[in-house]
């Protein structure tokens, strides 16, 4: 097996004395799709958080793409990361937000180019090639000029996941990225979720309830609860035949909320 892209070696995480990642050890292959399913307060966007350097770790260390994210190595011993190194690091990573988290006052095409413009130096011409190209993509060539109170949700997450391409990461991190949709508009954007799983580029991470959705596109399914992993592996082992009582139980409440 290859180097992890993303490796939580014994990682702790707490807000106060509420300690929701405990030891954490988790790792991630490069260009695997991993779900990570779990009850509400498990700690599964604590982790994508963490990894977005937008949460601190408290102890352990992660590693992204060989390197220690919330460290750097100093006459050979890991101390805490500079603004600079997080900077760098962070750029090696991308993420679709549940409430999208658009600029509201630009156009949908700006909404793609403004970040590799001022963060990556991209002349404004490539900025516009490379967002017409991702837009084409998500399958709004036609709306590049409407801003996104004018697009529906579903249009509007297709809008989030080509912004956070346009940045070319290497690995792409999703949290529940359809559940602030009205059923009807999930599909398309799990359309486009599966199109890149299938293309095998990015290292994919995603949050989400979307059970039968993660039966199919994922490579490992992860399964968290109070903060550590319970169970994991391929789909078909986790999501059809799991072993761990908890992992059943949850399952059970989500596929068939109403029993
Ligand atoms: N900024 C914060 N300050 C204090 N507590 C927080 C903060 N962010 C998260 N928590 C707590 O940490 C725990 C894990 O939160 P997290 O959002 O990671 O859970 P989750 O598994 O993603 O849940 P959900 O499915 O509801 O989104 C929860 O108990 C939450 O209340």
């Amino acid at each position: 097996m290859s180097e992890p892209i993303i490796k939580f070696d014994k990682v702790t995480k707490k807000f106060g004395d509420h300690v929701v990642l405990k030891e954490l050890e988790f790792e991630v292959q490069p260009n695997e799709m991993v779900t990570i399913i779990g009850p509400s307060g498990s700690g599964k966007s604590t982790i994508l958080r963490i990894l977005m350097t937008l949460e601190p770790i408290n102890e352990g260390v992660v590693y992204v793409d060989g390197e220690p994210l919330w460290h750097e190595e100093s006459n050979g011993k890991l101390v805490p990361a500079s603004q600079q190194h997080l900077r760098k690091m962070r750029s090696k990573l991308g993420m679709v937000f549940q409430q999208f988290n658009l600029f509201p006052h630009m156009t949908v095409r700006r909404n793609l180019t403004e970040a590799p413009i001022r963060v990556l130096g991209l002349s404004k011409k490539e900025a516009v090639e490379r967002a017409d190209e991702l837009l084409d993509m998500v399958g709004l060539a036609d709306q590049a000029d409407k801003f996104p109170a004018q697009l529906s949700g579903g249009q509007q997450q297709r809008v989030g996941i080509a912004r956070a391409l346009a940045m070319r990461p290497k690995i792409l991190l999703f949290d529940e990225p359809t559940s602030a949709l009205d059923p009807e508009l999930v599909g398309e954007v799990l359309q486009v979720i599966r199109q890149l799983a299938e293309q095998h580029e990015f290292t994919m991470l995603l949050v989400t309830h979307e059970i039968p959705f993660a039966r199919q596109v994922s490579d490992r399914v992860c399964f968290i609860d109070g903060g550590a992993i319970v169970e994991q592996g391929p789909p078909t082992d986790i999501l059809t035949e799991p072993k761990k009582e908890r992992t059943k139980e949850f399952l059970h409440a989500v596929l068939h909320p109403d029993e």
